[in-house]
């Protein structure tokens, strides 16, 4: 069973409570890998974070993945990246809704392997990612998602699968939904000749020199996040008592958005509020602490841009590593301080959701089962 411990206890009362730095987004902070000499039975110790498994073929781009979205390595620096060996672990905590383990295992891995201990790997709550380089030749590769999903499907029915066919900028707008297609299509046919038609699988068209992998790992985050359809609500009631036509509740260091509200997302926006981001936090590193003062912003803090399409930007911190971020039209700015308290009413309601979420931590300690039960209220 897992253990809430009191330092667990600190962490999640300081992200909120007396602890909680506002606008001191650290632009430092990286996520350390895992001690790299822990062998599997520690990596795969049962808690309870879900974990995202990496996986695809050798050179097919897992670890860049990892690197551009986690560790704000560069697109063009992944080209030194050297071949991962062995599965490689890493703990995601930032806020308390973005709590899992990822895992990036080397590219030629076997699964027939006595090693290969597929109960550890695939089994409790998680989603596996398959990586497909879609420059290459990729019948091999679907060769191997194949084998892995049944694999995996057999020793946990619940396990998720998600297949970012990859590396997509190399190829015309038409080329990528003809490989979408073509893909998607053999992978079906692949499953239902097996007769296991009722495993479902996501494709992404990815690329880690845009904000579509940034996308992507959002949607795949979010699945994990069991008070998504919540936060959801909170944001559909505060968009429309406010007049704003799109916000996103942002991880602010992977800039991966945790939720958003229900009407659909287009690119543009998310790149935009994507370098909203960047501004605010390069912005608060250059000029956020003055003579003598720990912590740049207080809890009132908060950016808004004016573009030049009369279109504003609004951003505010919700907790340490979560950052709200709208986009209105300036007409509607106008009655900026409805949106001001609409936030405060909205930072509560999160705030709401964050304590259930860590009372049923507590509460875990006190139960037997080893299910976390994380259901927030439904508002
Ligand atoms: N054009 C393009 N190249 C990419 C992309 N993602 C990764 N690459 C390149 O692909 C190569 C292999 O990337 P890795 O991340 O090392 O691949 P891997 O799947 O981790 O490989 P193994 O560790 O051997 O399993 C590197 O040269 C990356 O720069 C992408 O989106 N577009």
């Amino acid at each position: 069973m897992t253990s809430y411990t009191q330092e667990d206890d600190e962490h999640y009362r300081g992200e909120f409570g007396a602890g909680y730095e506002v606008g001191s987004f650290p632009k430092d902070f990286v996520y350390g890998p895992d001690d790299p000499d822990q062998d599997l039975t520690q990596i795969f110790a049962p808690d309870q974070k879900p974990k995202i498994l990496l996986m695809g073929l050798r050179r097919s781009g897992k670890s860049s993945i990892q690197k551009v979205v986690f560790h704000k390595m560069t697109p063009n620096e992944t080209l030194f990246l050297e071949s991962t060996n062995k599965i490689e672990s890493e703990n995601i905590s930032n806020s308390s809704f973005v709590q899992f383990k990822i895992l990036d295992f080397p590219g030629q891995i076997d699964f027939f392997e006595p090693s290969f201990d597929s109960e550890k790997i695939f089994g409790g709550h998680g989603t596996l990612v398959f990586v497909i380089d879609a420059q290459d030749d990729y019948m091999e590769a679907l060769t191997r998602l194949h084998q892995t999903v049944l694999r995996a499907h057999k020793v946990n029915p619940h396990l998720r699968f998600e297949v970012f066919i990859h590396k997509v900028d190399g190829l015309s707008d038409d080329t990528k939904i003809e490989t979408q297609r073509d893909i998607h299509q053999r992978v079906n046919d692949e499953l239902s000749d097996a007769g296991m038609e009722q495993i479902h699988l996501s494709f992404y068209l990815t690329s880690i020199y845009d904000h579509s992998i940034f996308e992507a790992f959002s949607k795949v985050v979010q699945k994990l996040i069991p008070q998504l359809p919540t936060l959801e609500n909170l944001l559909n009631i505060f968009i429309s008592n406010s007049g704003i036509e799109k916000a996103f509740l942002f991880d602010v260091l992977s800039k991966i958005y945790i939720a958003t509200d229900s009407s659909p997302v287009d690119m543009q926006s998310y790149e935009l509020c994507c370098e909203m981001i960047d501004v605010v936090i390069d912005i608060s590193d250059i000029y956020g602490k003055a003579d003598g003062m720990q912590v740049p912003f207080d809890k009132d803090s908060s950016s808004i841009i004016k573009l030049n399409n009369a279109t504003v930007l609004y951003l505010r911190e919700v907790s340490r590593y979560l950052a709200l971020v709208c986009i209105l039209r300036e007409d509607n700015f106008d009655r900026q301080g409805l949106i001001d308290y609409n936030f405060l009413c909205f930072r509560n309601g999160i705030q709401e959701v964050f304590d259930v979420h860590t009372s049923q931590l507590q509460q875990l300690t006190h139960s037997t089962s080893p299910h976390l039960q994380t259901n927030g209220p439904t508002s």
